[in-house]
């Protein structure tokens, strides 16, 4: 039998194709999810708090970043994770996830996350604190290692540490010859790390000697003191697009204001550097000389930019990072006689009253780097280190660490963990006496290919200052209360409260001293 078949109408044509567009929009649905399940069965992922939607597990930060992290670590585990806005975090706190960090998974984290901060202080990622891991990274930390840090660099400057630490030293002893005076520590200190890495950066000759300059270096220093504390303020915008679009708190304007204004005296002296390397009596200028040579056989990749991010990037890491670490040792040496007492004997006994100690005593004087180590360890002037950023997916303690994870490593809860240290809060200098190598419990460095490549420079600085304040001077506290050890807000962990002090120019040392100030002009 013939059956006729009607041709099908336009409406049922349309429910067909419907029908057709939901079967395939259910299937994808479907093998989402089932993907989805099965990611989340075979994906390992570190244990991580309740979080919100939006804003994840930023709501927790009420307090210090490092406290906050290891009051979550002590909950959560030694590998956590969590959000930051639409950011993902891990947070390392413990040696042996530390290890597994910088051995196996060194290359794979040796980049950085991308911030704000990198965009306009780094010039757009170019200075080697945030270049991400590759060929500039790599020919950055050579040229550093060639120009400032290797050991024949840290011996040419030797003279350079000297002056600036004889000059805070003859401004302590002017007024305490006849006995105790009150000083204010922190504008001393970090006025002299500043200098210091001012003069190996650029000549002496080109810095704070005559009027104009006078002024424009101390303007340049207060730029650079706001560039702490706006690096010290997390910014929202970095983990929640939304608030970088309206700009929340308008971060983003100042950090470009601050950008303009240090731009502007660094492009100036690499200006005076270039003319004076055309004249014919070119004096050499140091870490901007030697960048300008690279620049003259490779115009296009060591722009006036790249110069200029890296001469930003050793002053922001160079200098407050030492400062507070001299801060936070004199602190505790203050709350400490018998440890003060100590090491003065020990700088007595080999260095004696008639000269001042150097940096050449430093071998003979272990006792000093004890009393630093021991600082490092309780107050680490970068107490996350600088975030990581795996390049690849990785595995960390067995957990599943997606690419592009922020990483950050809790220096400062590893470095008081009593599993870790033995009675981990009180500060005892004698426990770095005997071990050598303290691994991956003891690193205000970092450790692998980003560790700090200027902690030869920030030890020999902090040594010769520590030593120095010892030998020529008697210390006592402003009051009878203990100095306050809590710390303040900024990127480098300062003491909240300035620390003031009172000293007196130590009897036995008074000839040196006056020596002193008849020759530090
Ligand atoms: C007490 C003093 C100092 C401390 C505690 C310190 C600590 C650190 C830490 C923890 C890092 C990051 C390591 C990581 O990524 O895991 C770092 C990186 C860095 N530090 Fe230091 N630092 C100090 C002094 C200095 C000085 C004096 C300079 C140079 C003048 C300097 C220059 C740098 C640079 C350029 C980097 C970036 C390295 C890279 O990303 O490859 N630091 N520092």
């Amino acid at each position: 039998m013939y059956i006729e078949r009607t041709p099908k109408s336009n409406t049922q044509n349309m429910d067909e194709t419907h029908l057709f567009l939901i079967y395939v929009l259910s299937l994808f649905s479907l093998i989402y999810l089932f993907k989805l399940v099965i990611h989340k069965k075979t994906k390992s992922l570190a244990p991580s708090p309740p979080s919100l939607p939006i804003i994840g597990h930023l709501h927790l930060f009420n307090g210090p970043i490092h406290r906050v992290l290891q009051h979550l670590a002590s909950k959560y585990g030694p590998i956590m994770s969590l959000r930051f806005g639409s950011r993902r975090v891990l947070v390392i706190t413990s040696p042996s996830a530390a290890q597994e960090c910088f051995t196996t998974n060194d290359i794979t984290l040796a980049n950085r996350p991308l911030l704000l901060s990198g965009k306009y202080l780094n010039y757009n990622c170019t200075a080697l604190g945030s270049a991400p891991y590759g060929q500039l990274w790599r020919d950055l930390r050579r040229i550093m290692t060639l120009e400032l840090f290797s050991t024949t660099r840290l011996k040419h400057y030797m003279g350079v540490r000297q002056d600036e630490v004889r000059s805070l030293i003859k401004d302590l002893s002017k007024d305490s010859f006849k006995g105790f005076s009150t000083v204010e520590m922190r504008s001393r200190i970090r006025g002299m790390s500043f200098n210091i890495i001012m003069n190996i950066i650029a000549d002496k000759g080109f810095y704070g000697t005559k009027v104009e300059d006078v002024k424009e270096a101390s303007e340049f220093k207060k730029v650079i003191r706001d560039i702490f504390e706006v690096s010290g303020t997390s910014n929202p915008g970095d983990f929640i697009p939304l608030l970088r679009w309206i700009d929340y708190q308008g971060l983003e304007k100042r950090l470009l204001k601050l950008h303009k204004k240090s731009d502007r005296f660094i492009q100036n002296l690499i200006e005076k550097c270039k003319s004076k390397r055309s004249g014919s009596k070119g004096k050499a200028m140091k870490f901007i000389d030697a960048m300008l040579s690279l620049q003259e056989s490779e115009p296009e990749y060591y722009t006036d930019d790249v110069i200029k991010g890296n001469i930003l990037t050793l002053l922001l890491a160079g200098t407050d990072t030492s400062s507070v670490t001299i801060e936070w040792a004199v602190s505790l040496l203050l709350n400490h006689p018998n440890v003060l007492e100590k090491a003065r004997a020990h700088i007595d006994e080999y260095v004696g009253n008639e000269r001042l100690v150097e940096e050449t005593d430093l071998p003979n004087l272990p006792y000093i780097q004890c009393i630093i180590n021991e600082t490092l360890r309780l107050f680490p002037a970068t107490p996350l280190l600088v975030p990581h950023e795996p390049s690849e997916d990785c595995t960390i303690g067995g957990f599943d660490v997606a690419r592009g994870t922020m990483v950050l490593v809790n220096a400062w809860a590893i470095h008081r963990d009593p599993m870790v240290w033995d009675d981990p809060l009180s500060f005892k200098p004698e426990r770095f006496e005997k071990v050598i190598n303290e691994g991956y419990r003891f690193i205000p460095f970092g450790m692998g290919r980003r560790q700090c490549p200027g902690s030869g420079l920030a030890n020999r600085v902090i040594w010769l200052v520590l030593a120095s304040l010892i030998q020529c001077f008697e210390w006592e506290r402003v009051g009878e209360e203990l100095v306050g050890l809590s710390e303040g807000k900024g990127l480098t962990m300062p003491k909240d409260v300035p620390l003031k002090a009172r000293c007196k120019a130590r009897q036995e040392m008074s000839d040196v001293l006056m020596n002193l100030l008849e020759l530090v002009s």
